[in-house]
């Protein structure tokens, strides 16, 4: 009896030994797998590192790439910066003109109404179409016939105030949200597609010639002339409210930048020299690179799998359709380490590219709540990951934290290499010139975080001093009224000038 009650206490004893070493055991593999993701984490961060040196050096890179891009013709897709005749009589216009935006998340038509000098916009609407996905990488043909029965179905709803005088041909002003070399002769053809689409034939093609024949299919009596990129609208659309606007940056799909520069320091212009002695130039920066930027293996990853491969590469890292993806790419590369600290079965939901949104990425770094309950609903709803502790929540966190950091950074970076290459980088003696930002897209506009990071970093790389003289507008849907405005500016009825 005893024996046994001292073999049972032995085997008691073995089994609490044997439990003890499982749960120390498990413990370990648990902190060592917590050990494994921090290092992933510390591990991104450094590579993501933006100090004042680099960014310096990146905004130098950019103000080389400007020069080269105004001096040579063509040549790199990057250097294609293009000018256009700045639009100072654009206050002067009359009239109803429309204005279409191809290119981003959605399709958008505007109906705006102009009240001629003083009398600034009496009224806009628009109505907005997403593209079906299937339309985004098909046919040009297909493409331009959904466009244009949109636009038809929009115009069929003008009110009769807005009618045409009889004989008088509605105009638009198109607005191109990807690359193109987009110029006011009522042509231009898309050089690169971007942000998802993805349409061999119309590369290369005249867009508007291709939109004007899809809307004569659609018995659509309007005439398309002005076709005009994105960041100029912006920066059309800007300039109307205030003549201070000397940049216009886009954050939202995609991203974009366009400023005014001299017509005396732009080489490769061979065209008539407007009266302001000023131009705007389309910067196309989603496509500038530099070997200073901080790419890590996650973004040569996405890259590589994109549709564009070793194009856009600013934009990769800078814009809403990709910080989500990249965010996506780092926790994959966390799960794959360490599934078990995720409570995860399989990788599965964590697998599928963009399913991690940018603005879900923006929804958990926005979130304040003490035990960090969004971060944990979308990483339920959206990855499948549920029960999250507290501490891979805050991990989580810090990730979409560099991610947005990192970008919010470089675009603080490229908009410091305009304002060296306009020579407003260093204060002047009696004061420094007003330089007003105009800001536009859904990134800049949603993504708090993003945004604050963005003008605080420029300011900090500027200096007290000249930081005063910066000033960030958002000019909300600036790019679709802009082009309207660049239409009307264009308008072949210029006897409509007030
Ligand atoms: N709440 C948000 N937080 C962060 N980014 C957002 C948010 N809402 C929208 N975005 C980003 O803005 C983009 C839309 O920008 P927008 O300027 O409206 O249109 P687009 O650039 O597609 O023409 C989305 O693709 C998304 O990446």
């Amino acid at each position: 009896m005893k024996k046994v009650t001292v073999g049972a206490a032995v085997v008691g004893a073995a089994a609490v030994c044997a439990v003890a070493a499982l749960i120390v055991n498990h413990r370990m593999r648990k902190s060592s797998k917590w050990g494994r993701a921090m290092a992933i984490l510390r591990e991104f961060e450094e590579k993501c590192k933006t100090q004042d040196a680099k960014l310096k050096q990146v905004a130098d890179a950019m103000t080389v790439e400007m020069h080269a891009g105004l001096a040579s013709e063509g040549g790199q897709s990057s250097r294609c910066l293009s000018p256009m005749s700045i639009i100072s009589q654009l206050v002067m216009k009359l009239g109803v003109f429309y204005a279409l935006d191809l290119g981003g998340t959605n399709f958008r038509v505007l109906r705006v109404q102009l009240g001629g000098k003083d009398g600034g916009i009496i009224h806009q609407e628009f109505a907005e179409a997403s593209i079906p996905p299937s339309l985004m990488v098909g046919t040009s043909d297909a493409l331009f016939d959904y466009i244009a029965a949109e636009l038809a179905k929009f115009v069929a709803a003008e009110e009769e105030k807005f009618h045409q005088p009889p004989g008088k041909q509605r105009e638009l002003g198109f607005h191109l949200l990807i690359p193109s070399n987009a110029d006011f002769n009522n042509s231009g053809t898309i050089m690169r597609w971007t942000k998802g689409f993805s349409i061999d034939d119309a590369v290369g093609q005249d867009v508007v010639g291709e939109l004007t024949k899809a809307m004569k299919e659609k018995v659509l009596d309007m005439r398309v002339s002005a076709l005009v990129n994105d960041t100029v609208g912006t920066l059309a659309g800007g300039k109307y409210t205030q003549k201070d606007v000397a940049v216009a940056v886009i954050l939202g799909t995609g991203t974009n930048a366009a400023y005014v520069e001299r017509v005396q320091a732009i080489p490769k212009w061979h065209g008539p020299v407007p009266k302001s002695g000023e131009m705007v130039i389309n910067m196309e920066w989603g496509n500038f690179r530099s070997s200073h930027l901080p790419l890590t293996e996650y973004d040569h990853a996405l890259d590589n799998e994109s549709l564009n491969p070793a194009e856009q590469i600013f934009e990769k890292m800078t814009s809403g359709m990709y910080l989500g993806e990249i965010l996506r790419r780092v926790l994959t590369r966390v799960a794959e380490e360490v599934l078990a600290f995720l409570a995860m079965r399989s990788l599965q939901s964590l697998k599928d590219s963009f399913v991690l949104r940018t603005p879900d990425m923006s929804a958990m770094h926005h979130d304040t709540s003490p035990d960090l309950k969004v971060v944990g609903e979308k990483l339920k709803d959206i990855l499948e990951i549920s029960n999250t502790s507290l501490k891979t929540r805050k991990l989580v966190l810090s990730l979409c934290n560099i991610v947005a950091t990192r970008g919010a950074r470089l675009d603080a970076a490229g908009v410091l290499g305009i304002l060296k290459k306009m020579g407003r980088d260093t204060p002047k003696q009696g004061g420094s010139e007003r330089t007003v930002i105009a800001m536009d897209g859904g990134l800049y506009e949603h993504y708090t975080e993003y945004r604050m990071c963005l003008e605080n970093s420029l300011k900090d790389l500027l200096g007290e001093e000249l930081a005063t003289s910066i000033v960030f507008v958002h000019s909300n849907d600036g790019s679709g009224i802009g082009a309207a405005l660049l239409r009307a500016s264009h308008s072949m009825y210029l006897e409509d000038q007030a």
